[in-house]
């Protein structure tokens, strides 16, 4: 992280951009580093994270403008600078309250005064950053023509066009439209009530008392939608009340239905959100095992487990494709949220879209070994749930029912809910644009006997 401690939204917003460049930080964790180093009040926050968050979310598009304001090559200029600009461009582009000397202005001195850079640099800078705000004075931009309807979704709303093609193929192009501007919108934090300690008409109160805009998910009860303020800095988190989580993370656990006084398992338990929303369910009631591949990661559910007032959660540092003997057909619930692409937060974690896609595409064997192994800890007749929060097909129906094929003791198990309706065959896939979720996947399976 940066030393420096940034003092203007711009400068929150660029140093946040250059740990993503320079440590592989992610967008959320940076800018609340540096946001919380600034002090800024409650609109220059808003500006910082609008500035980080849109630079990321609108990358490609930005880079392909850039492209033509540009005299260099965009591999040839700084990581730095090449942040500064984007962030530049983004303002002028996109941003419709910005006005254009401010952007050109507050880039070239960022670039001046955070990027090491010479007289010649803050030189192409100025340059890039006048004609681009030419362009948009003359309304002079260079068009976007692409040859196909995905290649023009994939530039105008910065995904890449092998994701766009995928999506394009599972739900068609208008509502892969939707998906896509979903990603790259405002979202609002997600809380989920703890009813363990209070009720959400309390709970919106109190949050409404620290200054935050709140609206109840429009099928959800639990869920408070929340802008203007940082949820996870209120007295109602600190002491438990509440928890950072989407109505799609609730969803699964509700899907899932522990009963108090009943054995559950979850397999990939890390941070916690569903282990929590589950013992919740189980009022503190029976075991809840919260297993991880990674130790340091058992204490964030230690930790959330603590705050949050629930004692029957126990965690263990287990991998969950080996087998352990000892729990064979131990549990009446088990929950496989297994390790995936991510593909459905991309508008909570926009450089998601990002990631490489060979690497996402070995993550079907892994998801399938997970669930394999995890299966053969459920008693007869108990549950068992598989959850992603990624909307591709391969790592959701497609391992699910490859699953189901090899193993006649599972079936689906049918289920409803308010936020996406009746699931006869178990299973839903969560979309942002239809569901006001995060994209999401889950399937409840029973095993079959008594
Ligand atoms: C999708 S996240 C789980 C989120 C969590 N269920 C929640 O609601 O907060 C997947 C988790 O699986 C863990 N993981 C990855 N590979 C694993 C493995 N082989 N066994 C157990 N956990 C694993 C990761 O460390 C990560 O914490």
């Amino acid at each position: 992280m940066i030393d420096k401690r940034p003092k203007t939204p711009r400068e929150v917003a660029a140093f946040s951009l250059f740990s993503m460049a320079e440590e592989g930080a992610w967008s959320d964790g940076a800018l609340h580093h540096y946001l919380s180093r600034a002090g800024l009040d409650g609109r220059d926050a808003a500006l910082a994270a609008r500035l980080t968050y849109g630079t990321v979310q609108n990358e490609l598009l930005l880079d392909w403008y850039l492209r033509s304001f540009s005299s260099l090559r965009l591999k040839k200029i700084a990581p730095r600078v090449l942040a500064c600009l984007r962030m530049g461009l983004y303002q002028l582009i996109l941003m419709d309250k910005i006005p254009a000397h401010a952007a050109v202005a507050e880039t070239v001195s960022l670039v001046r005064h955070y990027c090491h850079a010479n007289d010649r640099t803050v030189s192409f800078a100025n340059a890039v950053m006048r004609k681009a705000a030419e362009a948009v004075e003359k309304n002079a931009l260079p068009r976007l023509d692409c040859p196909d309807k995905e290649s023009y979704y994939a530039l105008r709303y910065s995904h890449p066009e092998w994701l766009v093609r995928l999506l394009s193929e599972q739900f068609g192009q208008k509502l892969t439209e939707r998906i896509c501007q979903a990603d790259n919108a405002d979202t609002p934090v997600s809380v989920r009530v703890n009813r363990m300690k209070t009720t959400p008409d309390e709970a919106k109160a109190e949050l409404e008392r620290a200054g935050m805009t709140v609206t109840p998910h429009r099928a959800f009860a639990d869920i408070l939608l929340c802008t203007g303020g940082d949820a996870a800095a209120t007295e109602a988190f600190r002491e438990g009340r509440i928890t950072v989580q989407d109505a799609a993370s609730a969803l699964a656990a509700f899907v899932a239905d522990p009963k108090p006084g009943t054995a559950v398992l979850d397999c990939c338990a890390a941070p916690g959100g569903k282990s929590f929303a589950m013992a919740e369910k189980m009022q503190g009631k029976g075991s809840l095992t919260s297993c991880d591949i990674y130790e340091h990661k058992l204490k964030r559910i230690q930790e959330g487990a603590a705050r949050l007032g629930l004692p029957n959660i126990r965690t263990e540092l287990q991998d969950a494709s080996a087998f352990r003997a000892e729990w064979a057909e131990s549990a009446d619930t088990v929950l496989c949220d297994v390790p995936c692409s991510g593909l459905g937060i991309i508008r909570k974690k926009p450089e998601t879209r990002y990631k490489d896609p060979d690497e996402i595409a070995k993550l079907p064997a892994l998801q399938r070994a997970i669930l394999e192994n995890c299966a053969r800890y459920v008693k007869k007749g108990g549950t068992l749930v598989y959850s992603t929060c990624t909307i591709l097909r391969r790592e959701n129906e497609d391992v699910v029912r490859a699953f189901l094929a090899a193993h006649p003791e599972f079936a689906p198990a049918p289920w409803s809910h308010p936020v996406c309706g009746g699931r006869e065959d178990g299973m839903v896939t969560l979309l942002p644009p239809e569901h006001d979720t995060d994209g999401f996947f889950i399937a409840k399976l029973k095993r079959i006997g008594n």
